[in-house]
């Protein structure tokens, strides 16, 4: 589903145009930053146009996550993920990976998993990373694959910092607050297929494409193709209502993961979210065969914190009259802590 980028949405629209000259000076992060910041503070999520993010380059990427998820299963099993949830690198079949949602014990977490997620991944991170090295497909089996995922990197990371820098700046601290903790490019580009699944299995709850969930970093950026299926918690509506986040052309999907929400001592939210039926297109259904969604790609970048620092509440998020909620946290603790419980 396409919506037009003027159509009211639940979330907003907001603009980077002013960000991307080379002379953006800490005045032009004012008003995006301003935007950024109650759009984070109210849902949690925004949609970013004149990212910075080129859309040829959007697009090769995920040419080259479809033409990844092509390869024979028995390619894609010469690159798995390693058994330790924390080392998130590599791929991961239909059903290997269950999101969950602050569910740590062992029965908890089997009984999630009683529903598996109807998605395929395969993750990727920094090139410079020496704890989590890449898990890569052989040069001669996707050439070009591994070289376009570097540059891919480079180029969310600038974006980032823009996003990082505004969020900053909408809350009254120095422009350079979180990019300071942000040096060590500690992120990860994670390719997501949703195979066709029936439709009616969806509806009776025995499969999730991906279940409802909030995300564990500092936040997400997220490039979605135009199938549509991504749903947010309503921040109007009862708590358990969503409300699309369809694709918007041009833009990117962003939102704050519990690590920022819990730094900001809730102050940004951290927002539910999921993936439900993907539309069935009317055109792929035969008779007496069943009611197939129509597949779809995604490609979520996934923003950490440097592993070596200690993060406590942010500057003008707590004081007399509002006590801090939690204890500094180390962030390399706390993401193995969550990565561990999806696997
Ligand atoms: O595929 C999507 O649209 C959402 C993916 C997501 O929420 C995640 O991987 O955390
Ligand atoms: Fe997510």
């Amino acid at each position: 589903m396409t919506v037009a980028a003027d159509e009211p949405l639940d979330i907003p629209i907001i603009d980077f145009a002013p960000l991307l000259s080379d002379e953006s000076r800490p005045e032009q992060y004012a008003s995006a930053g301003k935007q950024v910041y109650e759009a984070f503070k109210n849902v949690g999520f925004a949609y970013i146009k004149n990212h910075g993010v080129p859309q040829e380059v959007v697009d090769e990427a995920f040419e080259w996550s479809r033409k990844f998820f092509a390869l024979p299963q028995s390619e894609k099993d010469k690159v798995p993920h390693p058994p330790e949830g924390w080392y998130h690198r590599g791929y991961s079949g239909v059903g290997r990976e269950k999101v969950s949602q602050n569910v740590f014990d062992a029965e908890g977490i089997a009984r999630e998993r009683s529903v598996p997620d109807c998605k395929e991944s395969f993750e990727i991170g920094g090139e410079h990373e020496e704890r989590l090295r890449n898990i890569m497909p052989a040069e001669h089996v996707l050439p070009g694959f591994r070289a376009f995922f570097a540059l891919f990197f480079d180029t969310c990371y600038a974006l980032e910092l823009r996003l990082l820098r505004a969020i900053a700046v909408g809350m009254g601290l120095d422009e350079a607050y979180f990019v300071d903790y942000h040096r060590a490019r500690s992120n990860q580009i994670r390719l997501l297929h949703y195979p066709p699944v029936e439709e009616a299995l969806l509806a009776e709850g025995k499969v999730d494409c991906i279940g409802a969930h909030t995300d564990f970093g500092t936040l997400t950026m997220l490039f979605q193709d135009e199938v549509g299926g991504l749903e947010v918690e309503s921040a109007r509506g009862p708590k358990g209502a969503f409300t699309p986040a369809p694709f918007v052309p041009g833009t990117v999907v962003v939102n704050i993961g519990d690590f920022l929400m819990r730094w900001s001592n809730d102050e940004l939210k951290s927002t539910l979210h999921h993936v439900r039926t993907p539309p069935v297109d009317e055109r792929d259904v035969e008779p007496g065969r069943p009611r197939m969604t129509r597949e779809r790609y995604s490609i979520p970048y996934f923003v950490a914190a440097d592993g070596h620092r200690t993060i406590d509440c942010v500057p003008g998020c707590w004081g007399p009259d509002r006590p801090k909620k939690y204890e500094p946290i180390n962030a390399t603790e706390y993401m193995d802590m969550r990565l561990n419980a999806t696997y």
